[in-house]
């Protein structure tokens, strides 16, 4: 089946917290639309390009994009941006049921509010391995006033300005500022736009909530007042059934988790984000869980829940380490692997700016995507030195601040053999500021990976191994690194391609915090010639 969609994409005036601020929409709307399609279905989307004077790529998050990594939206590595007027087609097989999104993949502008989800449904007759009455979507994000491309500026300038905490948490779109703090801004405590999303449920009935996280910046733990959750699936696999009283999400993740409406119906309850693992002033995101027949703007009579303390690391970490593929579901991981690479994430100064690096260098993206000049061999168009694999990890403390905070910039990136198992460790040190590491989403396009292991401290590439789970690991495409912490993923080079792995935090990407990896381009038939038109590539004859 084909799943046409029409989409114009510009700036419009949005009050999704109330207050107003020019944001991205598609067709008018901030999320956009909802993509549902069956497992094997093709989705076919024209994506116009009206934000007047800025280009564009979206990505479909999650989505593998086998055979079409041209298709996979992400500018600099598979596609020169579209550019204003520009009508781009993206056309891509969803290749496995589950929850993912979509959202711009172009310099900061998922952070303006191009985002949305995508719904993949199990094939016809095929079981899964829960079951439900009702299936409902929640997407969280957090929310900035200030306008994206302001931000951009800050972050890049010798004078950094970071972004800082944002003013709300939305869900479903849907926040609620107070209008009382919006000094000379436009802001409206009644607009509709910013009435809280409801949800609501019959008595007795059982709901599947696909939770996605799409956060520029902030990690979130979602509750329902309550009610307990019973985690089933992740990043579109199924997981060995746990239950939470609350749900740590990363930017770039999908749960599905259970819920029964089994409480006091004669009430309402709060559904709620929270900040965690940033000492965050952003007020808790509210939703409300409606019980049928309460009126759905009845305000549940108790105090919002709290979360979990914002540094109760050990309480995310064990959450990681809970998630494991269900016993049914096991695609066992290879038994070894043909390369081990140790990616050390730090904050850095390069040339007086603040920057993001992996083992010392910062991602710059090439003018000219990766994907378009390896294809056509126009090798001197980016760094040909490959990408630093490892770091001097005997040496290196990663709770202090750098000695050298100096990095470099480059647009190198790692070559893997095709088919070949790849090992990843993520590390992550302190930043440049004391007694400080951060949480970091890391993201891989075109793939998912078994995560083999989660880990405080430094990672012993000696003894660390051996205790991998090769058992039931968990697949997913994005993964948190926790503070001081490591994690450990595997994933086998067989998608013909050139696929970004990066930080999912919207700024750290944009500051450099990211690799590229290329496997089998060689295999590829002719690129779109859709994709091209910048720099040197606007020469390539079709
Ligand atoms: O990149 C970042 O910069 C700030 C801070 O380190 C400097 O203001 C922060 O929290 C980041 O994640």
């Amino acid at each position: 089946k084909i799943h046409y969609q029409k989409w114009e994409v510009a700036y419009q005036f949005k009050s999704p917290d109330c207050f107003q601020k020019l944001a991205i929409t598609i067709n008018g709307r901030t999320p956009g639309p909802t993509i549902i399609a069956e497992q094997g279905d093709t989705v076919v989307i024209d994506v116009k390009n009206a934000l007047l004077t800025e280009n564009l790529a979206i990505h479909w998050h999650g989505i593998r994009q086998i055979g079409t990594p041209w298709f996979d939206g992400t500018e600099g590595v598979t596609q020169c941006p579209v550019v204003p007027r520009d009508t781009f087609t993206y056309r891509f097989v969803v290749d496995r049921s589950g929850t993912y999104m979509y959202h711009a993949h172009y310099e900061m502008q998922r952070s303006a509010g191009l985002y949305g989800l995508i719904r993949v449904l199990p094939p016809a007759g095929v079981v899964e391995p829960f079951i439900y009455d009702y299936d409902r979507s929640i997407i969280l994000n957090d929310w900035w006033h200030q306008n994206t491309y302001e931000q951009a500026v800050g972050l890049s300038s010798k004078n950094f300005t970071w972004v800082g905490e944002p003013q709300s948490l939305l869900i479903n779109g849907r926040g609620k500022f107070n209008c009382s703090n919006a000094g000379g801004g436009v802001c409206n405590a009644t607009n509709p736009e910013c009435s809280p999303y409801v949800l609501t449920v019959i008595p007795g009935k059982t709901y599947r909530l696909r939770i996605a996280s799409i956060t520029s910046l902030s990690a979130l733990n979602f509750e329902v007042e309550g009610h307990n959750l019973t985690v089933i699936a992740a990043d579109g696999h199924y997981v060995k059934p746990f239950m939470v009283k609350n749900l740590n999400i990363y930017s770039g993740e999908t749960y599905s988790v259970l819920l029964k409406a089994e409480q006091d119906p004669s009430r309402n309850y709060w559904a709620v984000v929270n900040v965690v693992s940033r000492n965050s002033t952003t007020p808790t995101g509210t939703a409300i869980l409606n019980y049928y027949p309460n009126h759905p703007r009845r305000l549940p009579p108790t105090v919002l829940p709290t979360g979990p303390l914002w540094n109760d690391t050990m309480y995310r970490f064990n959450q990681s380490i809970a998630t494991r593929s269900h016993p049914d579901y096991i695609r066992p991981p290879p038994t070894t692997s043909d390369r081990m690479i140790i990616l050390l994430n730090t904050q850095n100064c390069i040339d007086g700016y603040v920057k993001w690096a992996v083992n010392n260098v910062s991602l710059n993206l090439p003018q000219i995507p990766y994907l378009i000049t390896l294809k056509e061999r126009m090798l001197h168009a980016f760094d040909q030195k490959p990408a630093p694999e490892t770091y001097d990890y005997k040496n290196y403390d990663i709770y202090d601040v750098q000695k050298n905070r100096n990095a470099t910039a480059s647009t190198s990136i790692h070559r893997l053999v095709f088919n070949s198992t790849i090992d990843v460790i993520l590390q992550n040190a302190n930043t440049m500021k004391r007694n400080n590491s951060e949480t970091h989403p890391w993201h891989l396009h075109g793939h998912a990976f078994w995560v083999l292991g989660y880990g405080m401290g430094k990672f012993d590439p000696e003894t660390d191994p051996k205790r991998y789970n090769l058992v039931d690991p968990i697949m997913k495409n994005t993964v948190a690194v926790h503070p001081y912490g490591w994690t450990a993923l595997r994933f086998r080079a067989d998608n013909p391609g050139v696929w970004a792995f990066h930080c999912h935090i919207e700024p750290h990407f944009f500051m450099g915090m990211g690799v590229v990896f290329e496997e089998g381009v060689d295999k590829l038939g002719k690129l779109p010639v859709a994709i091209m038109g910048c720099g040197e590539s606007k020469h390539i004859k079709p």
